[in-house]
């Protein structure tokens, strides 16, 4: 099952599946295009009062006479449309920050609620920036959308369309020639734009590079400083960056001169050197009276500036574009299937029934693995790197699920379990260590937020974490990162702590971190100890001196076990874990001078 999901979830990175994030707006998006069409639309109509003012009022110079009716029914018209204008500007502004608002908060619940739909596992090959970068900047993209896009397209689109037609009501020659830069601007742009998306593709990926590059020359300093290749992290950071330049540098080369062409058409001098020309002509041919010549002049100027604010939010839309395709393939990525009528352990023993696993549906990372560990004993499970300890571990609180056979917890497959019931039963302290930038208190009390103040020090004590809070100056209210910075060892207890107290009677652990810092080894170790009393304990093993007193060794090689015993037996039967015993003993040997070892 798992298997299929990965595969679904492989596809869902090749093609951004439709999804239709605008439902919960769709009736504010129509609103807000209404509203810039009306507002775009009686923007116009001022320019066009003038000009009709000019036409009713330019008679009588010459007679005398004015229609003042006319007149007053003109300004009237022209204060009404700007009136009108203005409040569809303040309407679709205030509409459109409102969806805005709305689309985020939706947006946002949404990744939140499939976040803790998906599979653990998917966090594991995903750091706090991909949340983040979804959770920020991909919705911030479809901010600018709605807020400001819409209504930016919508003025693009309306005003040169009204502009153009009135003009062909009121003298077609001269909107023939207004049209002109319009038209010229169209392809212009159209010519620079000719191979754009493989252009953009590859700003793209020069500038994850770049980034890439620059990252890895921050993060890397200290340890490129010690090895002493400044030189080349700094080399390569300089190499993308040069590449990053004369990609620019070419782009702009081919299109800075059709760019340049583009601005002098559509530069309102030109424009209107144009237009006069063309109406100095119609008028000298009597083609046109020269109040006609009036029109096209203060409309015609007007036509390419939209156009142009287009060309220039088109980097917004195109981020829009993206963030969308990115949200899209993330709300795509399947979630943890929940059972319909789920099944209720009877017990707190852990079985692996002919399980087999992959990652990647291709290759396999565990053959078919058949275990038992019985309740309240301590099963370690040892092997080399690469081996498949943590998969194994991390198939019993659902990170991954099997892709053949299954996990079961007092007899019942763990997706038959509902989530909730599932991390009641099951604690876990993996390698990476997760605090929250909040109070100790908080960090320790996440398993069970109605634990007493009492209870968050009892489990410090026992993990033993409370001494060294209480040294920070405000204890347990330290807030990680602000007031408190802990060591590796220290977060380990910490979380080890709230593993005690969510008290769960089956516990899978990974030593590795819990002995990252060895200062506080003897701590950690006493911690842990205290942590798998009374529990069903599956624990990957890296220090083979910790794991003699245990209940079950399995020895995993190549996703196989090889051996399963105690150690006294294992050592006994002299085979591989017999082997990586003494080398281990004779390392420890080498490693620690004899007098310190005694
Ligand atoms: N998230 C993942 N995606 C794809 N392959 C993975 C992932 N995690 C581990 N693997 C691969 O699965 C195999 C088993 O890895 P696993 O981490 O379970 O081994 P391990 O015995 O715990 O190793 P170590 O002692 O080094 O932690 C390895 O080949 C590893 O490269």
């Amino acid at each position: 099952m798992a298997t299929t999901r990965q595969q679904h979830a492989e596809s869902g990175e090749a093609r951004a599946p439709r999804d239709d994030f605008f439902a919960p707006v769709r009736g504010s998006l129509a609103g807000i295009v209404l509203l810039s069409v009306i507002g775009a639309a009686t923007g116009v109509v001022p320019f066009i009062a003038i000009v009709e003012l000019a036409r009713a009022l330019l008679p009588s110079l010459s007679t005398g006479e004015v229609d003042t009716s006319r007149v007053w029914t003109i300004v009237a018209l022209a204060v009404v449309a700007l009136l009108v204008s203005f409040s569809t500007a303040v309407g679709s502004g205030m509409v459109s920050h409102l969806a805005d608002a709305e689309l985020q908060l939706s947006l946002r619940q949404r990744i939140i609620r499939h976040l803790q739909r998906l599979p653990l596992g998917w966090f594991d090959t995903r750091t706090s920036g991909t949340v983040r970068k979804m959770v920020e900047n991909d919705v911030i993209a479809l901010h600018q959308l709605v807020a400001h896009g819409i209504q930016d397209v919508v003025t693009a689109i309306t005003v040169p369309v009204i502009g153009i037609v009135y003009l062909f009501v009121v003298q077609w020659q001269l909107a023939l020639v207004a049209l002109v830069p319009v038209l010229l601007s169209i392809v212009l742009y159209a010519l620079i734009m000719r191979g754009g998306a493989e252009k953009f593709a590859q700003y793209d990926a020069a500038t994850e590079r770049l980034s890439g590059a620059t990252v890895e020359f921050v993060h890397g300093i200290a340890v490129v400083k010690r090895f002493g290749q400044v030189g080349r992290s700094h080399r390569r950071y300089h190499d993308q960056m040069r590449q990053y330049v004369d990609f620019i540098g070419r782009w702009t080369r081919d299109t800075a001169p059709l760019q340049g062409i583009a601005e002098v058409v559509t530069s309102p001098v030109v424009v209107l050197v144009l237009l006069l020309a063309a109406g100095a002509h119609l008028v000298s041919s009597g083609e046109a009276e020269p109040i006609d010549v009036l029109p096209g002049l203060l409309l015609g100027l007007g036509l390419t500036g939209p156009l142009m604010k287009l060309a220039s939010s088109a980097q917004f839309l195109r981020n829009a574009a993206k963030a969308h395709e990115s949200l899209a393939r993330f709300f795509a990525l399947p979630s943890v299937p929940e059972a319909g009528s789920p099944a209720t352990p009877d017990g707190h023993d852990i079985g692996f029934e002919r399980v087999s696993f992959s990652y990647d549906g291709r290759h396999q990372v565990l053959h078919d693995i058949v275990a038992a560990c019985a309740p309240g004993t301590v099963t370690a499970l040892v092997g080399a790197s690469g081996s498949g300890k943590s998969t194994m571990a991390k198939l019993v609180p659902r990170f991954y699920d099997a892709s053949a056979g299954q996990v079961t917890i007092g007899a019942a497959d763990v997706r038959q379990i509902s989530s909730e019931q599932l991390y009641r039963e099951v604690g876990f302290v993996f390698q990476d260590v997760r605090l929250l930038r909040t109070s100790l208190r908080d960090n320790i009390r996440l398993t069970r937020p109605d634990a007493t103040d009492e209870d968050v020090e009892r489990v410090a004590r026992a993990a033993q974490i409370h001494d060294r809070i209480l040294r920070f100056e405000r204890g347990y209210d330290s807030v990680i990162g602000v007031d408190a910075n802990l060591s590796g060892g220290e977060a380990q207890r910490v979380t080890i702590a709230r593993a005690l107290l969510a008290d769960a009677p089956i516990l899978v652990l990974d030593e590795a971190t819990a002995f990252a810092d060895p200062d506080s080894e003897a701590a950690i170790q006493a911690a842990l100890g205290e942590l798998t009393t009374n529990r069903t304990v599956l624990v990957v093993a890296h220090r083979l001196h910790t794991i003699v007193g245990v209940d079950q060794i399995l020895v995993l090689d190549a996703g196989r076990i090889v051996e399963r015993g105690t150690h006294p037996q294992l050592v006994a039967a002299g085979g591989r874990y017999a082997r990586m015993w003494s080398r281990y003993q004779a390392n420890q040997a080498t490693a620690v001078p004899e007098g310190v070892k005694g």
